[in-house]
């Protein structure tokens, strides 16, 4: 992961460039193939964004190189265009646009679906490039007579017509091609494109429209390849036609994998052992054409035991030498003789001694003095199939209440706060959410609308940390579902770090935020999955099924948690943990077999005879009173 370290990975960047032709050179490469290793690394900084960074594999980005160079390299030598720089750009331009409308077609799709459309899509540029277009592209034979970039400043003529001097210019670009990347991806556009790499559904039940992020991504990959192709045409002299072919997209692929994903250098450094490899087994060995067989079985080991990429290993080895690995072993819980109820009231006992962390709301606010209903529900239904899982639910929640939803397995709860929060459609029926009606809207929307719920089973961020998950829905609330701030920092965000920090308290994780997820323990977890709905900031949140899977000791800290987070706000938990529902919920709505039993307060509840007879017969124990 990139800290938020301006300028030290920039400065870096820029004495690498600035030492690479006086070291590199004693390591055996020739000035052309460190050029090369440039072009493939300016290449690969947006590919990385766009795989690395937002975990979609594209074979297809020849196409964008290609037309990228084809652009800039038919301006130079067939239209008589001077500007070679101006030719780059408007090769970056043409390739961004043709990535646009690519991305359009290619997105509907993700996985391996989304890989072949890119595969099927590049081949289609290659002959098109090949047959239609051969008298503009030359065919088979490529543009030759690009001509080298030279700058007449009245007092000088910069002329870059050989290869070190070709080296300063390529430097040049790759180097601001560095600077934009890390921007982009230091931007809230690069935290959310993690969030999409990580978890696309939870990124889009946070409020974040991610088929634009996609896009968003699609594109700057498609630019930078673009413009990568065009300094191919012109470092070279020639545009060579197999900048479209598909081992071009291939190489690309596997060089970020061999330098790592995720880090913007990867296929830089990728390029670096492959192009040196090549160099090597070709001329060195006199391999001749076995060098592919031997690069190949190089690529495997590479890849099987570096899983993180050439950077990722460094990474992993610098960390164990400073010690900084953080190693957490699970402890594991003493075996207990105790009973879950015993268990339970120890657990209540011990906490009742400790300083209380949250400070305690009433735990059954006046249902009177609502200001009306903030969700009607009228009808819902839902058919899977031949399986009613709701029927006709008429449901009404006002405004600062906090409505509990209890029924046995199967009663068809999350299936309900699936169709409020339009996760899925219902088959008929509708819901009316602030006055509007938001049937047949979907999750993103109506999180921006002030919706939104928190999953029975833990939808994280699992890579990122703590903060990071935080800061990916905080930033839904207050950037809206997409806006193209690519440029601007995090830290310009008026209001992100209060709100990630509010929410950290709210959910007691304030000593964790720079924790990765996954060595967070299952009871945090459960509660930064209560954050993540919260740093929405909700008026209406939905909880489903808060406690489950939880210890005696954190179900009773966070009943506490729930309780302290339900004032001022309207809320609608489902738990099978009925005594924590009466508890908390001033009203509680029971479901069966898909429709509602019966509604009152939970004393009215506890009494219910059909309640009682519908919790005797299933599975889920006797009522408490
Ligand atoms: N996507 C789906 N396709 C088909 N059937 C489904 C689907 N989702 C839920 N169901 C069925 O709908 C019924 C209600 O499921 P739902 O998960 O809403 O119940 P629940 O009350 O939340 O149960 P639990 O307390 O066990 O979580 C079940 O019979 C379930 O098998």
């Amino acid at each position: 992961m990139l800290k938020q370290r301006p300028l030290v990975i920039e400065t870096l960047t820029a004495l690498g460039l600035i030492l690479a032709p006086f070291i590199l050179p004693h390591l055996g490469f020739a000035p052309n193939t460190i050029n090369r290793i440039l072009v493939w690394g300016l290449f690969g900084i947006g590919f990385d964004i766009l795989f690395g960074f937002t975990g979609l594999l594209s074979f297809g980005q020849s196409a964008f190189y290609g037309t990228g160079g084809f652009v800039a390299a038919y301006l130079l030598t067939q239209a008589g265009f001077p500007h070679v720089v101006t030719s780059l750009f408007i090769g970056m331009i043409a390739s961004a646009a043709v990535g646009y409308l690519v991305g359009l077609i290619a997105l509907r799709r993700t996985g391996i679906y989304f890989a072949m459309i890119t595969v099927a899509i590049a081949e289609v540029f290659f002959f098109v490039e090949f047959n239609p277009l051969a008298d503009w592209t030359g065919g088979e034979n490529g543009l030759p007579g690009v001509p080298t970039p030279h700058f007449d400043l009245g007092f000088a003529d910069f002329q870059f017509n050989t290869s070190w001097s070709l080296y300063v210019f390529l430097a040049f670009w790759y180097f601001l091609g560095i600077v934009v990347g890390l921007r982009i991806v230091r931007s809230p556009v690069g935290t959310i494109l993690r969030a999409v790499r990580e978890n696309p559904m939870r990124a889009s039940a946070v409020g974040h429209n991610i088929h634009s992020y996609k896009l968003t991504a699609f594109v700057i990959a498609a630019a930078y390849a673009g413009f990568a192709g065009g300094l191919l045409g012109v470092m070279q002299a020639f545009m060579p036609p197999d900048a479209f072919m598909f081992h071009t997209s291939a190489e690309l692929v596997m060089m970020t994998a061999i330098g790592g994903t995720g880090t913007l250098f990867g296929t830089l450094v990728g390029a670096g052992v492959w192009l040196f490899l090549q160099d090597f087994l070709q001329a060195a060995l006199g391999l001749g054409a076995a060098w592919k067989l031997v690069l190949g079985v190089v690529f495997v080991l590479l890849v099987c035991f570096l899983r993180h990429g050439i950077i990722g290993g460094i990474a992993d080895l610098y960390r164990l030498a400073v010690g900084k690995r953080a190693h957490r072993e699970p402890v594991a819980a003493p075996a207990s003789a105790l009973t879950a109820e015993e268990e339970q009231e120890v657990a209540e006992a011990e906490l009742a001694k400790e300083p209380d962390p949250f400070p305690m709301a009433p735990v059954h606010r006046a249902s009177d003095g609502y200001s009306g209903p903030i969700l009607q529900a009228t009808g819902l239904t839902k058919r899977y199939g031949g399986l009613l899982a709701n029927s006709k639910i008429d449901f009404t929640v006002n405004h600062g209440e906090l409505r509990g939803i209890i029924g046995p397995n199967g009663a068809g709860k999350s299936t309900f706060f699936k169709m409020l929060t339009c996760e899925v459609a219902p088959t008929s029926g509708k819901i009316v959410f602030e006055g509007l009606d938001i049937t047949g809207m979907n999750v993103t929307d109506v999180c921006q609308l002030g919706l939104t719920k928190s999953y029975q089973v833990n939808q994280l961020f699992s890579a990122l940390t703590v903060r990071e998950n935080l800061t990916i829905a905080a930033l839904s609330e207050l950037r809206g579902k997409f806006r193209l701030d690519i440029f601007r920092s995090l830290g310009n965000i008026p209001g992100l770090s209060e709100q990630v920090q509010r929410t950290l308290e709210l959910v007691n994780l304030t000593t964790r935020p720079d924790t990765p997820v996954s060595e967070l323990a299952y009871g945090e977890k459960r509660r930064l999955e209560i954050g993540l709905a919260l740093a929405t900031s909700p008026s209406l949140l939905l909880l489903d099924e808060p406690l489950a899977g939880m210890s005696p000791r954190e179900r009773v800290e966070t009943v506490k948690l729930l309780k302290s987070i339900s004032k001022g706000r309207t809320m609608i938990i489902i738990d099978h943990d009925m005594d924590a529902l009466f508890e908390l919920a001033e009203r509680v709505t029971v479901l069966q077999e898909g429709r509602v039993l019966v509604e009152g307060t939970p004393d009215e509840i506890k009494n219910n005879a059909a309640v009682q007879e519908a919790y005797l017969g299933g599975v889920n124990g006797v009522l408490t009173a």
